[in-house]
């Protein structure tokens, strides 16, 4: 099965029915069967937007009746899924009671497999839209500011800090591991200040040759060393009147930091081999994942640059200490890569869902990104699996053999979890663990998880 088709599931018993509607549905993955048993496997299998439901299949052999029972079940299975019951000839009565059951359209046989094609291609349409309307609200709450998608608590924070700093001109120094999202910080601070219309001039200090970096920054006079053939402007220039994001401000190689030092005190920049003083208004974010304060110890890091650069430190926290983002992440980008590659991927599989959360994503966002694109180009079913994803074992070695310690660590997941579902209310948290008050208490205090620390 492909994940980039339109599904549509036919629930019909008349044999001559189902090979005449089997190619009628042009771009359309269809799945047909006759029972109500096979529906719902057919259902969980192939997620499809619109059923064809025939109301009048005939009683399982456990004698429920089926068409009604069969509606009702894919309702609940899949709410969102557009059903089109087809009815004998002139049974309008099943006919008005399967929409006051919730299903979208009827039709009544006998089948005119064209208007029957315009039916499901119209509610195809509507479901189609509907689930797209369902993503873009869900991304929408869950983006805290632009770009930036995040519902954890330090993320949170980081966005509220963000937030605050972003209207004056402080130097901002961004702190995290690599992708954790500080260039996409970076570009939030500038969207949110006054110089939102002006640049945003990038430069990656360690990706740039110590030789050349000096220039990059501060750009040359022609002439001013071998190879300087004509005047170029260095980046701090070319960001005059905006932002200049310094990555990695950490690596920048010791020599600069004194001259970097000098334009930060008095933004004024000096072109290499010019004299010309160039006055510079530029609002500064730099970030590193790197520990300044151990660089400063160990004498590679001016103090005095240091103090100059955090006027205001935002840590954004690494993916692993978000609780909840990985999950959230992992279906916005699902949701873009889809468009992006003409998929209808639905969802991840539950033991997908587990591995995503329970994975510590050590190359953080940029990590969960790559992942899902290939899960998305990989994917063969309307789910994508955990072959799908690929995610390396490697936690499973560090995974505890002991039984004790394995039990423990289930149970701790599964009270965190059961906590955040009830909002913290400690007797639905019990309920849904299906446990005493005293007990859950007593594990609260075994695993120090009492909500006022969560
Ligand atoms: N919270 C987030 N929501 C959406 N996308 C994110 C988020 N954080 C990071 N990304 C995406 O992850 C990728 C890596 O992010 P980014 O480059 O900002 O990380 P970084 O911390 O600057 O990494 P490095 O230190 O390696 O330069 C980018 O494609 C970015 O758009």
């Amino acid at each position: 099965m492909n994940g980039s088709k339109k599904n549509l599931l036919i629930v019909e018993d008349d044999e001559g029915l189902q090979s005449q509607l089997r190619w009628c549905f042009d771009g359309f993955e269809v799945a047909i069967c006759g029972t109500r048993a096979d529906a719902i496997t057919q259902l969980r299998r192939l997620q499809p937007g619109v059923v064809l439901l025939d109301l009048g299949l005939p009683p399982d052999p456990g004698g429920v009746t089926e068409g009604f029972a069969t509606l009702k079940e894919i309702l609940s299975l899949t709410p969102e899924c557009k059903v089109i019951v087809v009815t004998g000839d002139n049974d309008r009565t099943n006919a008005v009671k399967a929409i006051a059951l919730g299903a979208y359209d009827f039709y009544q046989k006998p089948a005119d497999p064209e208007i029957l094609t315009l039916i499901v291609e119209r509610a195809y349409k509507v479901y189609q839209l509907e689930v797209e309307n369902k993503q873009l609200q869900q991304s929408h709450h869950s983006m805290p500011l632009d770009g930036i998608i995040a519902a954890s608590a330090p993320m949170l924070k980081a966005c509220r800090t963000i937030e605050k700093v972003a209207p004056s001109d402080i130097t901002t120094l961004l702190l995290g591991a690599s992708g954790t999202g500080k260039e996409l910080f970076a570009q939030a601070i500038h969207k949110l200040s006054p110089r939102a219309n002006e640049k945003i001039v990038a430069i990656n200090c360690a990706a740039i040759p110590d030789s050349l970096l000096e220039s990059e920054l501060f750009g040359h006079e022609k002439g001013a060393f071998t190879g300087a053939t004509k005047q170029t402007i260095g980046k701090i220039e070319l960001a005059n009147g905006g932002t200049l994001f310094l990555d990695e401000i950490g690596d920048l190689p010791f020599e600069l930091q004194a001259k970097l030092l000098r334009f930060f005190q008095e933004r004024i920049i000096e072109r290499v081999g010019g004299r010309v003083e160039i006055p510079i208004d530029v609002r500064i974010v730099c970030a590193t994942h790197q520990d300044l304060t151990t660089h400063i110890k160990e004498g590679r890091f001016r103090e005095d640059l240091y103090y100059r650069i955090s006027e205001i430190t935002v840590q954004i926290p690494s993916l692993k200490d978000r609780e909840g983002d990985a999950l959230l992440l992992a279906k916005s980008f699902l949701t873009r890569l889809n468009k992006e590659y003409g998929k209808t991927i639905r969802n991840f599989d539950s033991e997908a869902i587990a591995a995503i959360e329970s994975y510590n994503w050590p190359g953080n966002v940029r990590e969960i990104e790559s992942k899902i694109k290939r899960a998305v180009i990989m994917a063969d079913g309307a789910y994508i699996t955990t072959e799908d994803l690929e995610l390396c074992s490697e936690d499973a070695d560090y995974a505890p053999l002991n039984l004790k310690q394995i039990r423990d660590e289930a149970e701790k997941k599964a009270i965190k979890r059961a906590l955040h579902h009830a909002d913290f209310s400690i007797s639905d948290t019990a309920k849904a663990l299906g446990i005493t008050r005293p007990t859950l208490y007593s594990m609260l205090d075994k695993y120090n998880l009492h909500p006022k620390t969560e």
